[in-house]
């Protein structure tokens, strides 16, 4: 097996209702390696995104342990919790997320603007050159000077990908990637997203509705009846 590259251990999460509190999921177990893609199939409002901004960093767990890289992460500060989601977690999101004032180049290159000196300031061209062999690498060499909206959807998720990538992360979440997408479009994002996890060590986590996006998965679990469990794979 790869080594861990995340791991949940008894994650729980509710929400205030009424005069009480709503459970959505109570000891969630996850482990996923590098180079491990991962599907998190679930009904609506299982608790699906919630998981995943907590295995993004995007909120403490109330109960439980997040390792990352062997690093518990559960309970960092938010400052500290951000350096290192902008770091070492790329998300890809639905409605891919660009930043529309800013050309398809200087999207692929947000992350390296909040990242450290030793990781982006310093090597501002090394990370450019990167940015653009990334848009290569998705079809779009050529494209990085056009702004988002002159993309297809398609394009524009590509290019979320790109971002996604840029500063080489460990860990890869994507919520609904290809939701917005046609089969043959979104079937080819999602190629691209495993075949980089694959090839690159990478640990790949996927939110779907959609069991043809789970089937190409290594791993499949179903977040549902407030726990997630792995399914069997033939
Ligand atoms: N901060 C919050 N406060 C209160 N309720 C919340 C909060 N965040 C999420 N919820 C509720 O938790 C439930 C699960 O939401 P979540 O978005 O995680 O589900 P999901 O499985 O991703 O759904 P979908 O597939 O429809 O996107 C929803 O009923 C939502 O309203």
């Amino acid at each position: 097996m790869s080594v861990p590259v995340l791991e949940l251990r008894g994650l729980s999460a509710s929400f205030p209702s009424g005069q009480g509190r709503r459970t959505l999921f109570t000891d969630v177990d996850l482990t996923v390696g590098g180079g491990e893609t991962a599907a998190i199939l679930g009904r609506s409002g299982s608790g699906k995104t919630t998981l995943l901004t907590l295995l993004g960093l995007m909120q403490r767990p109330e109960h439980g342990t997040i390792t990352l890289a062997g690093r518990d992460v559960s309970s960092l500060s938010d400052a500290d919790a951000a350096r290192l989601r902008n770091r070492h977690i790329g998300f890809v999101f639905q409605n891919y997320s660009l930043i529309p004032h800013l050309s398809v180049l200087d999207n692929v290159l947000v992350p390296a603007t909040y990242a450290p000196r030793d990781v982006a300031g310093g090597r501002r061209g090394r990370v450019r050159r990167r940015a653009e062999d990334l848009l290569d690498a998705v079809g779009l060499g050529g494209r990085g000077q056009d702004l988002p909206l002159r993309l297809s959807g398609g394009e524009q998720q590509r290019v979320a990908i790109a971002r996604a990538l840029l500063l080489e992360p460990a860990v890869v979440l994507a919520d609904e990637p290809t939701g917005a997408l046609d089969e043959q479009t979104g079937a080819r994002v999602l190629d691209m997203l495993v075949a980089t996890a694959r090839h690159e060590g990478r640990c790949l986590v996927v939110v779907t509705h959609d069991d043809a996006v789970a089937g190409v998965m290594d791993r499949v679990f179903r977040l549902g009846e407030g726990t997630l469990r792995e399914e069997d794979r033939p």
